[in-house]
């Protein structure tokens, strides 16, 4: 059975409809995220599934059971929620913030006993804000005070949190850390996590279920790996370029210039040129590449024109021919020094017919390397020692060239 179960429910306030037939359901164990772009609706679906706003139409299932027929008591039992925006702490401490989530599992009057005091220590030390204890809540950093309300919610021992882009403000050890955690209760606790997230690699990365929120509707749902694809993220934040890379969970600056360099890359050598001439404004193209390598990936999501070949064959005449094509109106080409074997040893041909026809040659082999592989010809060869140099070198070539 579902932990969470949405039946055509409409989010919103008043009589705004915000979101619509919303019909979602939250499996035991499972962490969920909600992408969407800005101003969609998350927030506002989060606080109606956590009662916090009265859905406008449908229903809200909480293990089976109407949300809306649970006590106060009894929702906050099951569902927890963290809102950074709804706190109003006065001049309560970090360990008071978290003491008020243990409210649904204390007496009548509220009163903390030792078990109360100890479990509350003892979340404190898990998600590390033990040294906060004694802090007003209200001086904390964005950060601290996002680990402090997981804290809060997880004293609450519920069933299930929500929480509405938690990790916004972390940084990138925190958010792995942060979200390593949900993962861990998830996996060790059965609890159920749904968050919203902006960041669609997270999601990816730790998410199992994944919910596409566009206009107030659901777009997408289904497993990270299936539904966190280029075309689906395309349309949902209606991005025209070709920059997520659902292999590798990573977006991609567009490259859109007409190609003026020929990078001879492969095994990876030319990610990192294929990045560094994109932000520096240069027109891209590179070759041969086979598919199953990690530069034509990046290359790909970059949207930099690429001559490919199948995976595993060696470098075949067709795709030589077309890389030359390429490169003959290229104004100079790039040595990504990608290591040679004999899949891809062709492409050396690439580099030494650009020297034997004079054509500008930069490369980040070094010196002995190239004239191991082209022999004397590689004199003319303008070796760079490290990619800053490389730049320097080409900005220096293309004011020369008089761009
Ligand atoms: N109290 C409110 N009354 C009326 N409209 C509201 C209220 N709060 C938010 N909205 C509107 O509801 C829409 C959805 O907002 P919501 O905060 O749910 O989006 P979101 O997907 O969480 O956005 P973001 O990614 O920017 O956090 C927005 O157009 C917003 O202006």
């Amino acid at each position: 059975m579902s932990v969470l179960e949405t039946r055509g429910l409409s989010a919103g306030y008043g009589k705004k409809v915000i979101a619509a037939a919303v019909n979602i359901a939250a499996r035991r164990g499972q962490m969920v995220a909600l992408l969407g772009p800005n101003g969609t609706g998350k927030t506002t679906l989060l606080a109606t599934l956590a009662g916090l706003l009265r859905p406008l139409a449908g229903t809200v299932l909480v293990n089976g059971r109407d949300f809306a027929s649970y006590s106060r008591l009894e929702m906050a039992r099951q569902v927890a929620v963290v809102l950074t925006d709804r706190i109003e702490p006065g001049l309560l401490t970090a360990y008071d913030v978290v003491a008020s989530g243990r409210y649904p599992h204390t007496d009548l009057f509220q009163r903390l006993g030792p078990a109360d005091r100890q479990q509350i220590r003892r979340t404190m030390a898990w998600v590390s804000v033990e040294s906060l204890t004694d802090r007003p809540f209200g001086q904390l950093s964005d950060g601290e005070k996002q680990k402090v309300l997981l804290a809060r919610a997880l004293v609450q021992e519920p069933q299930l949190i929500l929480l509405d882009e938690p990790t916004g403000f972390l940084d990138p050890r925190n958010r792995m850390e942060f979200m390593s955690l949900l993962a861990r209760l998830t996996r060790e606790r059965g609890l159920t996590v749904l968050l919203s997230l902006h960041d669609v690699e997270l999601a990816l990365k730790y998410c199992q279920w994944v919910l596409l929120i566009r206009d107030g509707r659901i777009m997408a749902e289904g497993l990270a790996e299936l539904v966190l694809t280029a075309a689906n993220l395309r349309r949902l934040y209606g991005l025209a370029g070709t920059d997520y890379n659902e292999l590798l969970g990573t977006w991609e600056m567009a490259n859109d210039r007409p190609p003026e360099l020929f990078v001879v890359g492969g095994g990876g050598s030319g990610t990192a040129l294929y990045r560094l001439l994109t932000k520096y404004g240069y027109g891209l193209g590179s070759g041969v590449l086979h598919r199953n390598d990690l530069d034509y990936q990046a290359g790909r999501s970059m949207g930099i024109r690429l001559i490919a070949e199948e995976p595993f064959e060696p470098i075949g005449a067709a795709a030589l021919a077309a890389a030359r094509t390429e490169l003959a109106s290229a104004k100079a080409v790039l040595d990504a020094g990608f290591p040679v074997g004999s899949a891809n040893r062709p492409n050396l041909d690439l580099i030494r017919d650009s020297l034997h026809s004079g054509k500008k040659v930069f490369s980040l082999r070094p010196a002995p390397e190239s004239e191991g592989l082209y022999g004397a010809p590689a004199a003319a060869i303008s070796h760079c020692g490290d990619l800053l140099e490389l730049v320097e070198r080409l900005n220096k070539f293309r004011d020369e060239m008089g761009e």
